[in-house]
């Protein structure tokens, strides 16, 4: 725990021959302590400030506003990636200042999902970081920098205690319906409640300019989106392109769970997906015209795995093919040419059976892994 004493004090106490001097020490006001870390946290051989407190953010946040500095937010759970860089690298773009948030937010998983194994990567996530900001130093097309990483505690964060993670549980809740209730929200009913809550606070906490989300979780956009809308708040909301591996599958904190066997079938999604894209691009507008060869697809794949033997197969649960309206994530049974439309679907991929003496099995031993992907479907103007 960081002590309630100054640090300057501590080390000569410790050295102190005298218990005199030792009484002299006095407690810091909680606002010098925060002051104090503030000034020294940083990421290593960067300027990149670590905050791990709300009060000594909200200064900082304070002085970049009296210099007239923009602020962009990048909301994250850690365990860094392409995809989180790329936001970053945008973020940079357009604002003076960008605030990187780490945080795994319990509300947000179910009773029952992997908020336990979740993988938190701090020095690879540092290390990352440090390279990017000397990659945003370089390039001279950079409004700004990676200026603090916001790394709260959950005490923090939920300043009255911890909300219940239960469908029914209390707590200050935010929650966006019916836009939060479909889809993602169908499968994980506590997911968007825990997101637009955590949301909130991290926007009120840093009152960003800008904001900045990826469309992997396209549903999270839309919600985010209304929130900010419904709640009047002074924020933009920019949404960034899905980064995928070269084989096309989405990047995603949760693939290190896969392991060598899942992830060379961990493309089905991404290849059914684009079944009903092509469709689209053909002319075709009809859901079942869309969906319907997308569904053939999944289910030849799932019986092309299903006839290998059980020590090389992978087995698999669509979740759902959805095609949506773009605005309300509600299902369309035709795609209106000047809305377009979003193509998205979740896939549970099984643990793999009968593994093999030293076999790969991925993080946590391989438990299910749930992913997700999409596609929008542009307005057409004829
Ligand atoms: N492949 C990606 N391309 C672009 N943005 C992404 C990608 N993956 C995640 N993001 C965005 O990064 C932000 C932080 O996401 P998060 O930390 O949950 O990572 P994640 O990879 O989505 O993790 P998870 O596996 O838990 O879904 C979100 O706005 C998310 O949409
Ligand atoms: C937006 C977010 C950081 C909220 O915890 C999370 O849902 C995510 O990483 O997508
Ligand atoms: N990227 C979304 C975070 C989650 O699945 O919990």
């Amino acid at each position: 725990m960081f002590s309630q004493y100054s640090k300057t004090l501590l080390v000569k106490s410790s050295k102190l021959s005298s218990p005199k001097l030792f009484t002299i020490a006095r407690p810091l006001s909680t606002s010098q302590v925060l002051r104090a870390r503030s000034k020294d946290a940083t990421i290593p051989n960067t300027s990149i400030k670590v905050f791990r407190e709300i009060t000594a953010l909200r200064q900082w946040r304070h002085k970049q506003m009296l210099d007239y500095r923009s602020v962009g937010l990048v909301p994250t759970m850690g365990a860094l990636h392409e995809g989180h860089l790329s936001l970053i690298r945008m973020a940079a773009k357009e604002n003076s200042s960008v605030v990187v948030s780490i945080y795994v937010n319990p509300t947000q998983f179910g009773v029952h999902e992997d908020l336990d194994s979740y993988p938190k990567t701090w020095e690879k996530d540092a290390e990352m970081l440090r390279n990017l900001d000397r990659e945003l130093a370089a390039d001279g097309g950079n409004l700004g920098k990676i200026a603090a990483i916001f790394a709260p505690t959950t005490n923090e964060m939920y300043p009255s205690g911890r909300p219940s993670q239960e469908i029914n549980g209390k707590g200050s809740f935010i929650t966006i319906t019916p836009v939060g209730e479909v889809l993602e929200g169908a499968s994980r009913p506590t997911f968007f409640r825990g997101v637009a809550t955590v949301c909130m606070k991290l926007f009120n906490i840093v009152t960003p300019e800008k904001v900045y989300f990826g469309q992997k979780d396209v549903q999270q956009t839309v919600v985010i989106k209304r929130m900010v809308k419904d709640f009047c708040m002074d924020t933009q909301v920019v949404v960034g392109e899905t980064r995928r591996e070269p084989d096309g599958l989405a990047l995603s904190s949760r693939n290190v769970y896969l392991g060598t066997r899942r992830r060379s079938v961990a493309t089905v999604l991404s290849k059914v997906l684009r079944t009903a894209e092509t469709a689209y691009v053909r002319g075709k507008r009809s859901r079942d015209e869309l969906l319907g060869p997308a569904n053939e697809l999944a289910r030849l794949l799932m019986m092309e795995q299903q006839q290998l033997k059980p020590e090389e197969r992978v087995q698999f649960e669509m979740d759902y093919v959805s095609l949506a309206d773009p605005e309300t994530m509600q299902e369309v049974d035709e795609v209106d040419d000047t809305k377009g439309g979003i193509l998205s679907g979740a896939v549970k991929m099984l643990p793999v059976e009968s593994p093999q003496s030293g076999e790969d099995l991925g993080l946590a031993n391989g438990p299910p892994v749930r992913l997700i992907d999409n596609i929008i479907l542009k307005p057409v103007t004829k």
